[in-house]
């Protein structure tokens, strides 16, 4: 028997079983409305998914939508109760729901709803696209290269809720035991909170970000944390970070010290590649080099901040969606907030909750009425047809009011003027284009790239100019002349001849025994002036001892080979040179 809660007759539930979820043709989702400009932009989207559903499927599926309450509007109908027994259980029971932003006071007053919601539901893991579309106003010179997905840990750090008012018994409690009994300093009457990370916690975050690489096809999972300061919780996250990763999910990832170590910065296929920014640095690194990131996985606090702030490089909050997720529960809902100031103005963007309820279908199954969503959004968008947000920064834009521009979509997905394959195909292109552009950087220029990156080089992987110019043994000299002079090389590797050895001819070569003893260049093979055997070291040989190797053995460059003595680069004292400019002496 509930208060307020009535679900559509003609409705059916989502049901998981064993762990599966069976949506039906007319499944119930719950939705809250949310607080200020919550309605206008439910009211909106909801439209829009209707009518995408409706064009996708003819009718033959449909949304039964089950209004649940939340914030002020439950406060009105529950008496004073902003989260009320009966909407907890309804979430649960529905599965799927999507909602709108709901109000916090700041510094006093009760205490977040929307973090709530996630405790009680033990909704785990906040998931946030961040990704550009065609037309949308960014700061970046090249937004499109923003394409990442923020797994947020969405349960514990300072969201606990376990901190201590200054000036409170319990405050002095807490301050007497760190004091008396942990030797801690800190000012007298300091407000005081606590920061806790776990390893279940951490874990099944991380779990679930990798495993959504591996469903979608990214390339890589970055652990966001501040662990050089926070040793043992941001620190601490990033080693279990790890350790999911190596027992759980070993042959499918490789840590970012093996992708040079062992693969020479070529990411090896189907493998994803785990690796670790500090929570500063990723800032700048999501401003300037955003496509060396994928998913990013880190803990609450992190999460709250990166998600706003890269979402600022799409077009704002305005357009940045999310889902609060367990492993079967999920409740969708908009990055940015209320708004208050705006609200009931029918103003203000629905894009966040719009793309919010996209990733909804998707989760449901319902993937043509999503991509029909977006290619229609697309469309709409690069038309100059915009909320007050982007018409701010759009020359020439025609500002719409948030119905308006769902009456937009809705009429370009009704008139049929989206192609969908076309989009779905272009979308591709571009993520594979993106691919190679990475992959060529990392390899092209690995000292420049650890510069960009923030890492450290330790071996000889990390360093070497991988792909290697090699030429057949009986190429002539001259010939093989003009491919150093034509690739700014000052070395070529001959492949083995008759007697089955690689070699190497360097321009000291070619001067020392050809020009100075007067034969021609055309007339000799390399073979005959290539050094032999090569001097080759490992992939994973430490900087330092490849050093020492080329001081005691009096060579300017070596060339790095697999186990089975393929050459894969080469690394010349100049590399190592420049890396202890940059970075100081090997360790
Ligand atoms: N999950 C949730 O329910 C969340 C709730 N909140 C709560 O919301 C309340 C207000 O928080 P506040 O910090 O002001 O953040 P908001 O996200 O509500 O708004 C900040 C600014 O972001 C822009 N903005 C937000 N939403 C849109 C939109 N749909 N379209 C276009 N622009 C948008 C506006 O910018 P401009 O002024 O430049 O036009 C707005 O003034 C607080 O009580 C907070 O706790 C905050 C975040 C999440
Ligand atoms: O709960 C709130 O009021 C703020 C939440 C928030 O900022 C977020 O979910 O990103
Ligand atoms: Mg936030």
């Amino acid at each position: 028997m509930t208060q307020h809660i009535q679900y559509p007759e003609s409705g059916e539930k989502i049901r998981v079983v064993d762990g599966r979820m069976q949506v039906p043709d007319n499944p119930i989702l719950g939705y809250v409305e949310g607080d200020g400009i919550g309605p206008d932009i439910t009211r909106a989207s909801m439209r829009i998914w209707d009518a995408a559903v409706e064009k996708a499927y003819g009718g033959k599926r449909k949304v039964h939508w089950a209004e649940l309450y939340m914030g002020e509007k439950a406060a009105g109908l529950y008496d004073g109760d902003y989260f009320p027994a009966e909407t907890q259980e309804a979430l649960e029971d529905l599965i799927v729901s999507i909602k709108g932003p709901l109000t916090t006071p700041v510094g006093g007053g009760f205490r977040s709803l929307n973090v709530a919601l996630r405790q009680k539901l033990d909704l785990y893991a906040c998931v946030r696209p961040v990704r550009h579309y065609d037309g949308v106003p960014s700061p970046l010179q090249k937004p499109e290269e923003v394409d990442v997905v923020i797994f947020r840990e969405n349960t514990e750090d300072v969201y606990a809720g376990l901190e201590y008012q200054s000036g409170t018994d319990e405050n002095r409690k807490l301050a007497k035991f760190l004091r008396e009994e942990m030797g801690a300093t800190f000012f007298d009457d300091a407000g005081l909170g606590v920061k806790p990370i776990s390893p279940f916690g951490s874990k099944r975050l991380v779990r679930k970000a990798i495993q959504y690489a591996i469903d979608n096809n990214r390339e890589s999972v970055t652990l966001v944390h501040k662990g050089n300061i926070m040793k043992f919780t941001e620190g601490a996250f990033r080693s279990w970070g790890y350790e999911v990763a190596r027992e759980e999910f070993g042959d499918v990832t490789i840590t970012e010290d093996e992708l040079y170590s062992t693969y020479g910065g070529k990411r090896p296929e189907g493998k994803i590649v785990i690796k670790d920014r500090i929570a500063d640095i990723i800032f700048q690194l999501m401003l300037l080099r955003p496509n060396d990131f994928d998913v990013l996985a880190t803990m609450n606090l992190n999460g709250d901040y990166l998600s706003d702030a890269c979402a600022a490089e799409v077009g704002g909050i305005g357009i940045a969606p999310g889902a609060n997720m367990s492993d079967n529960v999920a409740v969708f809902e908009a990055t940015h907030g209320t708004a208050p100031k705006y609200a009931n103005q029918d103003k203000v963007n629905p894009g966040s909750l719009l793309f919010s309820g996209v990733m909804m279908l998707e989760y449901i199954g319902w993937q043509e009425a999503a991509d029909l969503i977006r290619a229609a959004y697309q469309k709409v968008v690069t038309s100059r047809i915009v909320t007050y947000d982007f018409a701010r920064q759009i020359e020439g834009a025609t500002e719409v009011k948030t119905s308006q521009f769902a009456d937009a979509i809705i009429e370009t997905m009704q008139s049929g003027r989206v192609d969908l394959a076309k989009y779905q195909q272009e979308r591709e292109q571009a993520i594979e284009q993106d691919r190679k552009v990475r992959e060529l950087r990392r390899v092209s220029s690995p000292l420049e790239e650890m510069i960009a990156s923030g890492r450290t080089p330790h071996t000889v992987g990390d360093l070497m100019n991988p792909n290697p110019v090699s030429v057949p043994a009986e190429t002539s000299v001259e010939d093989a002349m003009h491919l150093m002079r034509e690739k700014r090389i000052s070395s070529v590797i001959t492949q083995p001849g008759p007697d089955g050895d690689w070699g190497i001819m360097t321009q000291r070569d070619v001067i020392s025994r050809i020009v100075s003893k007067n034969r021609q260049p055309s007339s000799v093979r390399v073979d005959e002036v290539a050094s032999k055997p090569l001097k080759t070291v490992p992939l994973d040989m430490s900087l330092h001892d490849c050093a020492e190797k080329m001081a005691s053995e009096n060579i300017r460059r070596v060339v790095v080979v697999d186990n089975v003595g393929e050459p894969l680069g080469i690394i010349s004292d100049t590399d190592i040179f420049a890396s202890v400019e940059q970075f100081g002496l090997p360790e």
